[in-house]
């Protein structure tokens, strides 16, 4: 017997399958219906390609060929097995349209559903899809929404053969039907042929009784009046709609409009009946077959209402019949107040949702599949949250990925954040792929570098602390300069780098976005005339048109590199800030980039929120402060620790101000369970074969007592520049749930208003204003912010009053103007181990000025939860500055002095103790503040 299908085709109906997958299309599934069963064309759409893909391991040997090339996007991946599907299906369906010439035998593919209010984007995709396609019998299938129509018309116009989807009214297939003659009446008019052009109207059936039945119903169960005529129209409306539909079609093409391009060989534009499978099992499986059959129309079917109409569909029931009946459902429909116009708008803006929704579940998938393939290419993370947390972070990523967090923070949409001048401050997604620097210029510096033995750079917060991270965990290249980063103006420091170089053997490099600021001013100056005023051997890093390119183009420096000044400096790492250093210190800046690569590709507006390592880890840290773990506590495998210091910059200035915001916790020593509040966030970063002894075991305790805990793998250095990436989205990321601007420091301009206020009384008077100590003793000399409520009391009552004033959520900041060496970095650490343990609050550090340009920000502008602790001394010996009255070590207390007090007018409290020449300085404020903690 012929199939019942073929039947079908006998009636003047084509029958095409709604339906793609590899191992069908392998395995001549496709074929076989061709040939059995008269098939003539086969729709693919996201539902079905995320069937397809996302589930199972049919693609699998397509991801790792694929990937195995290059690496690549998620969508990329997706598209390169997509388009190997729709060839595939193609090929199958070639000799139908030769036998058809072109009539027939077509294959669509959908462009991405996030388009479809985009005209432009849409013309652009189909474009591209049809041409990496590139086989004759391709539809691309468009959404005929308001913004589809313009789109579809040009395309028309382009000659490409398009699938309308989408369509649920007989208005918005009237449109089409007008940009498509419109469309093909374009080529004519340029002289072009219009005989193999092609396109089909998916006109959407049983979606719309899915609606309106369900409207029948309600009313029905509420014992509306009118119930009996309700459901006489029950599971008739998308029919009669389907019919007046076709019935307009066929006097269209009667008309005379139509009928001058069908002179010239145009080819209707078919109605194709999409949606066709029951959603209601009441009604028989075949039901939107049976009943629209036609000439010139096409039935798109999924495999099972496919094998259901094989066993026992109907051949009758012709479109052409019974139409008055159609007119009197729509009649009624409209009488009994339905609101089928209402149906169908509402269906367009669902239908594009859904596909949406399914283009994000198949993306996602691909992105897993992508992330497994690539192994220890691409840095790992796992987290385990406490089940609240946990509960928040999910929310929060499923809003992430309905409301497109991913497209619009790469599209610079500052609706994401706070609506200001976000969309400015993005530069750095390009700068990741490379985009920002010259490559070549890169390379010749990294040639001419290794005439240098050292080089130094010069620079503060973002413009020091990238290239800080690259010389420690990377190191330079044999035959090329050790890098030592100087940002500071304590006196021991610069003297401990001068006397560690060869003035004539080094490389000085500048690095200031703005320009601007005082410190690396002030450095430029003293090795300018240390190096007797070469200007040959000093680079700049500086944005466009600052002072610092004016002084560098003056003083005959050997180039200039420019920074993009749509990137903040604490997103400046993968632009030139951190690349010039790294092209000096003969890191290979190209093979850098491609191993970043894989983390940028992830983090990518087409990797869904939850497959989104950047996305995820933003939603979870920023999650965590709003719960009140906002203390980001890094702890590091010895060989990565060098990176907090850079991150710490970048969550702290980013996110702390408002009076919310992260507040990050790097170098505190791990400590017993005891020791951590429900403050507390842990991140774990960890290379590969550098694991530290008991810290696993630390951890896992950590998250057994419910606190949350990521874990971040790097498999070797190279891979560094990933986690800058990872951090900058996730950062970026947090600031949106926060609700705060990341791309902005408010508060770190004061300290440098007050510092500037105070240098400048020194240089006009020659002395810092006088200030009185609250309490002295031979170690101390104490201020407070004011004396109110400390009296007349010893240092030590003063340490402990200070101290005693933590509580639960509370932080301790020490904040040294002292030499940061191994001595003072020890003895800070141990007080804060000192204080931690025996308040159980988290504790920071930070050397001044360094910190001033980095975590400054949140200690004055974020949570006011914090206890500072400044530390300073007399430098001995000091050092001048050249040209000016102020040497460095006056610079740094008045840096000092001008932070407390920019902390204290914030509200913060803070205590200065200021160490005295004659007792044992830093030893013995450690003594004292392990004694204060105890009391
Ligand atoms: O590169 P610049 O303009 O010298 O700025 C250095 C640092 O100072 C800050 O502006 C904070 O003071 C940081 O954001 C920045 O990274």
């Amino acid at each position: 017997m012929t199939s019942r299908l073929k039947q079908l085709s006998e009636a003047g109906q084509a029958v095409w399958l709604d339906f793609v997958d590899r191992k069908f299309l392998g395995q001549g599934g496709l074929r076989k219906l061709i040939e059995e069963d008269g098939l003539t064309g086969v729709t693919s759409n996201p539902s079905i390609f995320e069937k397809a893909m996302g589930h199972g391991d049919a693609y699998d040997a397509g991801f790792t060929e694929f990937l195995g090339k290059a690496d690549a996007s998620v969508v990329d991946t997706y598209e390169s097995q997509a388009i190997a599907d729709i060839k595939a299906a193609a090929a199958d369906l070639r000799p139908a349209y030769d036998r058809l010439r072109g009539k027939d035998g077509y294959v669509s593919l959908e462009v991405s559903p996030y388009l479809a209010n985009n005209t432009d984007a849409t013309i652009e995709e189909a474009q591209r899809l049809w041409a990496a396609v590139g086989e004759p019998n391709l539809m691309v299938k468009v959404p005929g929404t308001k913004a589809g129509m313009p789109a579809i018309r040009r395309l028309i116009t382009d000659g490409i053969n398009i699938n309308v989807t989408l369509l649920f009214s007989l208005e918005a297939y009237q449109a089409l039907a007008e940009a498509y003659v419109g469309g093909l009446e374009a080529r004519v008019q340029r002289g072009e042929p219009v005989d193999r052009v092609a396109s089909v109207a998916s006109f959407f059936v049983s979606r719309i009784d899915a609606q309106i039945d369900k409207a029948i119903d309600a009313r029905v169960a509420a014992y509306d009046p009118e119930s009996d005529a309700l459901k006489a129209i029950r599971g008739k409306v998308a029919i009669a709609n389907a019919k007046l539909a076709y019935d307009w079609y066929r006097g269209f093409i009667a008309g005379n409009r139509w009928q001058a391009l069908a002179a010239k060989g145009a080819m209707p534009q078919r109605l194709l009946w999409a949606s066709t499978g029951t959603k209601d099992s009441a009604y028989p499986d075949t039901l939107y077959i049976d009943t629209l059959i036609g000439p010139d129309t096409i039935n798109t079917m999924p495999p099972k209402t496919m094998d259901a109409f094989r066993d026992h569909g109907s051949v009758h029931g012709m479109l052409t019949e019974r139409l008055d009946e159609a007119r009197h459902v729509l009649d009624e429909a409209k009488r009994l107040g339905l609101d089928l116009g209402g149906v169908t708008t509402g269906l367009v803006d669902e239908g594009v949702r859904l596909f949406a929704d399914a283009a994000d579940a198949l993306l996602g998938a691909v992105a897993q599949k992508r992330t497994a393939f690539l192994g220890d290419r691409q840095n790992g993370m796992t987290a385990t949250l406490p089940a609240g947390l946990n509960e928040a972070v999910e929310k929060r990523l499923e809003q992430a990925r309905a409301d497109v967090w991913a497209r619009q923070l790469w599209a610079g949409d500052a609706k994401l954040w706070t609506g200001k001048d976000e969309s400015k401050w993005l530069g750095w997604l390009a700068a990741a792929r490379g985009q920002q620097v010259d490559p070549a210029a890169l390379k010749a510096l990294g040639e001419e570098a290794k005439r240098y033995s050292h080089a130094v750079l010069l620079g503060m917060g973002g413009s020091s602390l990238g290239p800080e991270v690259l010389a420690n965990i990377l190191g330079n290249a044999p035959g090329s300069p050790t890098l030592h980063v100087l940002d500071t103006t304590d006196p021991g420091q610069i003297t401990t780098v001068a006397t560690a170089i060869d003035p004539a053997d080094t490389l000085f490099i500048v690095s200031s976005k703005s320009g601007s600021t005082m410190e690396p001013e002030l450095l430029r100056a003293f090795f300018y005339d240390l190096a007797g005023k070469d200007g040959a051997c000093f680079v700049a890093v500086t944005d466009p048109g600052s002072k610092l390119e004016a002084t560098a183009k003056a003083d005959g420096f050997a180039h200039v590199f420019p920074g993009d000044p749509a990137i903040g400096g604490r997103y400046s790492v993968l632009s030139a800030f951190g690349m010039v250093p790294a092209a000096a210190m003969g890191i290979d800046v190209h093979a850098f980039y491609e191993a970043t690569a894989p983390m940028v590709f992830a983090c990518g507006p087409d990797a869904p929120a939850a497959a989104n390592p950047g996305i995820r880890l933003g939603a979870i840290i920023g999650e965590a402060a709003l719960a009140g773990r906002d203390k980001l506590t890094i702890l590091t495998s010895p060989k990565l620790a060098p990176f907090g210091a850079w991150l710490e910059q970048l969550l702290a200035e980013s996110t702390g101000k408002e009076g919310k915001g992260i507040v990050p916790v790097d170098l505190e020593p791990i400590g017993a369970i005891e020791a951590y509040g429900a403050d507390r966030l842990f991140v774990h970063f960890e290379m590969a074969g550098d694991a530290e002894d008991g810290l696993d075991t630390a951890l896992t305790k950590l998250a057994e007592a419910g606190h949350p805990v990521v874990r971040i793998t790097v498999a070797k250095p190279e891979l560094i520049g990933q986690e800058f990436f990872r951090w900058e989205i996730a950062t970026a990321v947090a600031g949106a749930v926060i609700g705060i601007d990341p791309f902005d420091q408010p508060d770190v301009e004061d300290a440098k208003i007050a510092t500037r206020k105070l240098v400048d009384a020194y240089e006009a008077s020659g002395a810092l204003e006088p200030e009185t100590a609250a309490a002295e003793d031979n170690d101390f000399a104490i201020f407070t912010a004011d004396d109110s409520g400390f009296g007349s009391a010893q240092p030590a009552a003063l340490l402990r009053m200070h101290f005693a004033g933590l509580a639960p959520g509370d932080y301790a900041g020490f904040l040294g103007y002292v030499e940061r060496d191994e001595t003072n970095a020890a003895a800070i650490a141990a007080m804060r181990v000192a204080v931690r343990d025996a308040k159980a609050v988290a504790t920071v550090a930070g050397f001044g000025p360094r910190f001033l340009h980095s975590t400054g920000q949140a200690y004055k502008g974020g949570p006011a939860s914090g206890v500072f602790l400044t530390i300073t001394r007399d430098p001995d010996p000091d050092l001048a500055i050249p040209g000016r009255t102020a040497s460095f070590g006056t610079v740094q207390i008045a840096q000092a002095r001008g932070d407390m007090d920019v902390l204290a007018a914030r509200g913060r409290r803070v205590l200065r103790v200021h160490l005295k020449k004659a007792g044992g300085r830093i030893e013995a404020l450690r003594a004292a503040i392990v004694a204060a903690a105890q009391n």
